[in-house]
């Protein structure tokens, strides 16, 4: 499973832009609110430029990097969790997603409407992102109010369901003092019960700050404690439809060293503490996704669950070495080829082979 990502905002926004700039799915963007009715899924290839060192090395028969699925959910309006807009959907549609970006307009063009019955010209991403947080607090409240019965009965009966409906009701005061779900002090525990939850708010979030091309290189004020990334989603339609090299070129020309795709991708990794770890043989090069700390059974599983039931050990090289010595051979005479237990914990970049009884 892909990580996913729901790419969330107020309407006319520039989601659908972005989504179909990153997905080259062709997906609808049109100058209207509400553009997007069913949520759009695309899956994106996470862009690692050690794959392609790795196929230099070992001339794989395909590379095949990490992936990311974003999901382009429709407009969120004021009261959404009262049935505006479209809002009960587009809440069903994130609820199921790892990630929620945020896309907030700093883009002036007046030409493009900002929700019905306003004209472009008003700019306020703070405002904008504001809105859009009350909306799933709200949206929490009201499910943590219906799931609350049914918890406090089962805890009656259950110590581990007694701890779940105790964090609901204390996320529940929380979130009724304007609080997201997210910033409450929870133990492990309590945490992991609350993730039973659901909530929006528990989700960690990025803000996209979809900005004027002039405006790319600028540095922006934070939201909510975080630092937006600013993309130019008509840039990145642009890129889009370029090939590498000539898009190579454009970036170049907006000073730019990363696509915004590149820039996200990365940026909802570092958010969700995860890395990439490498498999590299004749038949392929591989990118597999595995939590910050994970242990060597763990990155096995993500390739196989037979590959962490029976684990016995992995070889590793770290990237470093296995591209500065040439290859898996180069390390092993070097000395640089480890055999490494179910303790060891992986790290970014590793290229490993696990040894597993079946
Ligand atoms: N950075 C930008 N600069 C100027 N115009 C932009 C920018 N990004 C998007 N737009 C324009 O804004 C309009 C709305 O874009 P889009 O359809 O992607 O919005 P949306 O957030 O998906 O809207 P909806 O909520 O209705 O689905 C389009 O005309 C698009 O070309
Ligand atoms: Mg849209």
């Amino acid at each position: 499973m892909p990580l996913s990502i729901g790419i969330v905002g107020l309407p006319n926004v520039g989601k659908s832009t972005l989504f179909t700039a990153l997905t080259k799915k062709g997906g609808l963007a049109a100058n209207y609110p509400f553009a997007t009715i069913d949520p759009n899924v695309g899956i994106v290839d996470v862009p690692d430029e050690r794959l392609g060192k790795l196929a230099e090395i070992v001339h794989p028969g395909r590379i095949v990097p990490a992936t990311v699925e974003f999901v382009d959910i429709a407009g969120l309006v004021k009261g959404a969790n009262e049935g505006e807009g479209l809002g009960n959907q587009f809440l069903a549609n994130i609820r199921e997603t790892d990630a929620i970006c945020e896309v907030v307009r700093y883009f002036t063009d007046p030409n493009v409407m900002r929700e019905v019955g306003r004209v472009g010209e008003f700019v306020d991403p703070a405002g904008d992102a504001d809105t859009i947080m009350t909306e799933l607090i709200l949206a929490d409240i009201q499910s943590l109010e219906k799931q609350l019965p049914r918890l406090e009965k089962d805890a009656k009966r259950d110590k581990e369901l007694a701890v779940k409906a105790d964090v609901a009701r204390r996320l529940l005061d929380w979130l009724n003092e304007g609080n997201r779900a997210a910033t409450m002090e929870m133990t492990d525990e309590e945490r992991a019960e609350a993730r039973g939850l659901f909530l929006l708010t528990m989700k960690p979030i990025l803000y996209v700050a979809n900005v004027d091309e002039d405006q790319l290189g600028e540095e922006l004020a934070p939201i909510d404690g975080v630092t937006p990334i600013p993309i130019c989603a008509k840039v990145e339609a642009e890129l889009s439809e370029l090939e590498p090299e000539e898009a190579a070129e454009y970036l170049a020309d907006l000073g730019l060293e990363k696509s915004g795709l590149e820039t996200l991708a990365q940026a909802a990794y570092r958010l969700l503490g995860l890395q990439s770890y490498f498999t590299a043989g004749e038949m392929e090069v591989k990118a597999w996704t595995v939590r910050i700390g994970a242990k060597a059974p763990e990155a096995a599983g993500v390739i196989h669950s037979d590959f962490e039931r029976g684990f016995i050990k992995a070889e590793v090289a770290s990237y470093g070495d296995y591209v500065a010595l040439g290859g898996e051979a180069g390390c092993k005479n070097a000395g640089k080829l480890r055999i490494e237990g179910k303790d060891y914990v992986v790290q970014d970049g590793d290229v490993m082979h696990f040894r597993f009884n079946v």
